[in-house]
């Protein structure tokens, strides 16, 4: 499995993200210099039998994507782009939406963690995170099915970070952990901690019962209105 992954092609200013004190133990963490999505590049190797808590992160993606096929910018050691695969038992394709909110929730938490005030945070449906009302976080979820059958899920997050400026043109405004916090933004071997902590820490929970765990969140969260798109076009 490991030769169908992309070799590193590039070095670059910072680092690839290690953790000092080792992954949450549910994770095995792969980490490519640059790919062009992790997404796409995790459904290659799910399909090729990775297993359940695999995920893959890069310094870089040279075609990120955001839903309906919009571009994910992803400069080389400024963001956080990881995919997270899940091969849950019980999930039904009427739940999926559930899995997007639930990934937001937990990028939330994880933020809250280093912006210290949560409200200046918020969840707007279906999958962007935002920072003192602008976009920070994104969230694209794929699954892949056997007929009704589940064969697995991707949640592939991305982070601003370490960004100081962003393309013009974007559909929303964006900011970054560093332009929000400024010196006090963390690196992202503590963003991607915290953030797979949060999925261990919840995801046996939110299988159990997605609907519920996501409507009690609901509750101490602020959640923006959100664009609700034909559910036909969904990724899912
Ligand atoms: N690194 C980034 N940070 C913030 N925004 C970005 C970044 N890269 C791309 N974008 C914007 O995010 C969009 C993709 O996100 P998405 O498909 O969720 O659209 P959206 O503008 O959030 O609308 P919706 O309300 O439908 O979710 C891109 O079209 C682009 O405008
Ligand atoms: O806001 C969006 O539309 C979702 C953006 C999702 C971006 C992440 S970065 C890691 C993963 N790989 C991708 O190509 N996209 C997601």
């Amino acid at each position: 499995m490991a030769s169908r992954l992309p070799s590193r092609t590039r070095t670059h200013k910072d680092a690839a993200p290690a953790s000092p004190t080792g992954w949450p133990e549910r994770f095995t963490v792969r980490w490519l210099a640059q790919v062009d999505s992790t997404n796409t590049a995790l459904k290659a190797l799910a399909q090729a039998g990775a297993p359940d808590g695999f995920c893959l992160g890069a310094d870089e993606q040279t075609a990120g994507r955001g839903q309906y096929g919009r571009t994910w910018h992803s400069p080389a050691g400024e963001g956080l782009y990881v995919s997270l695969l899940f091969r849950p038992p019980c999930l039904t394709s009427d739940q999926m939406h559930h899995v997007t909110t639930f990934a937001g929730l937990m990028v939330h938490d994880t933020l809250a963690r280093f912006v210290g005030t949560p409200a200046r945070l918020a969840v707007k449906e279906p999958n962007d995170v935002f920072l003192d009302g602008r976009k920070v976080a994104g969230i694209l979820v794929e699954a892949d099915w056997h007929g009704a059958a589940l064969r697995f899920v991707i949640v592939g997050i991305g982070v601003n970070i370490g960004q100081v400026s962003f393309p013009e043109g974007l559909r929303q405004p964006a900011t970054s952990l560093r332009l929000a916090l400024g010196e006090a933004a963390p690196p992202r071997a503590a963003v991607l901690d915290a953030l797979l902590n949060a999925f261990q820490d919840h995801w046996d929970a939110f299988l159990a019962d997605p609907a519920g765990v996501v409507a009690v969140r609901r509750q101490d969260i602020c959640f923006l209105p959100g664009t609700f798109h034909d559910r036909q076009e969904r990724p899912y």
